[in-house]
């Protein structure tokens, strides 16, 4: 099912935020969304969710609109958002614990082990670090039935070290747990490495600028390495933008 946005433009007090946004996502595609900062990025995800409603233009999945909350996508906002005082398990099946469903401990246990987090299921996230709570995010994130991801900045509060190691296990993941996925990213790198597409918006009051296909036969940072004119092109695009 494709995400269409078609002419969608947001004023939010008196501020013109997003003008005339059109793009489609096609499904089971990775698009990063890169901007100038305060674009308006965070707040096209929002659209999508119905938490905000576009003052123009309409979002639809397949063929039906969006008209409000919805439970089509599952969405990392920028925080991790984990709860203080619930442990890994509890965090990570906040959906299912809040809307009463089932909770397949067996599936639970194997996506804690794939993430690396088995040993720590009993922790409190304060007694995690920086990249483990972020993969707990992701992991609740992933747990959640809906069929797209919305991930606001993911792995924006880490190290760069970190920041790598995450991007590889993301990309590590078996093709079981990729689903339809819009990224938001500062990082013009982090955006060429993970993505089928990218989609590059204007300043505010943002729009899309550049569409940019990416389809490397083996994605690997060997490959990332001979993407350096492309990202000098982005860079040039999102400095003419500011
Ligand atoms: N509820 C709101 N009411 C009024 N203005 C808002 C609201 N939410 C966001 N804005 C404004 O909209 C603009 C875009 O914000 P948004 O967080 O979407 O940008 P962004 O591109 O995600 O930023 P960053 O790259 O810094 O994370 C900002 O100028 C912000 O102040």
């Amino acid at each position: 099912m494709t995400i269409t946005l078609e002419h969608v433009g947001l004023t939010l007090d008196d501020l013109e935020i997003l003008r005339d946004v059109t793009a489609t996502i096609a499904d089971n595609s990775f698009v990063s969304l890169i901007a100038p900062s305060g674009a308006g990025k965070s707040t096209l995800l929002k659209l999508l969710t119905g938490l905000l409603t576009p003052t123009t233009g309409t979002l639809q999945v397949a063929d039906t609109p969006i008209t409000g909350l919805n439970t089509t996508f599952s969405y990392l906002p920028q925080t991790d958002m984990l709860l203080p005082w619930y442990d890994v398990d509890q965090n990570i099946t906040l959906y299912q614990r809040i809307n009463h469903q089932p909770i397949d401990q067996q599936r639970v246990t194997d996506l804690l082990t794939l993430f690396g987090l088995v040993d720590y299921r009993h922790f409190l996230p304060h007694q995690l670090s920086g990249g483990m709570r972020q993969r707990v995010a992701l992991l609740r994130t992933m747990l959640n039935p809906a069929d797209y991801r919305l991930l606001d900045e993911p792995f924006g509060a880490l190290d760069a070290m970190t920041r790598g190691l995450m991007q590889d296990w993301l990309l590590s993941l078996p093709a079981a747990l990729q689903k339809t996925t819009l990224l938001v990213t500062h990082d013009i790198e982090e955006a060429i490495y993970l993505s089928d597409r990218i989609l590059v918006l204007s300043a505010r009051p943002a729009h899309v600028m550049r569409d940019i296909p990416l389809t490397p036969t083996t994605r690997d940072r060997q490959w990332l390495a001979t993407q350096a004119p492309l990202k000098a092109e982005i860079y040039e695009l999102l400095r003419g933008a500011e």
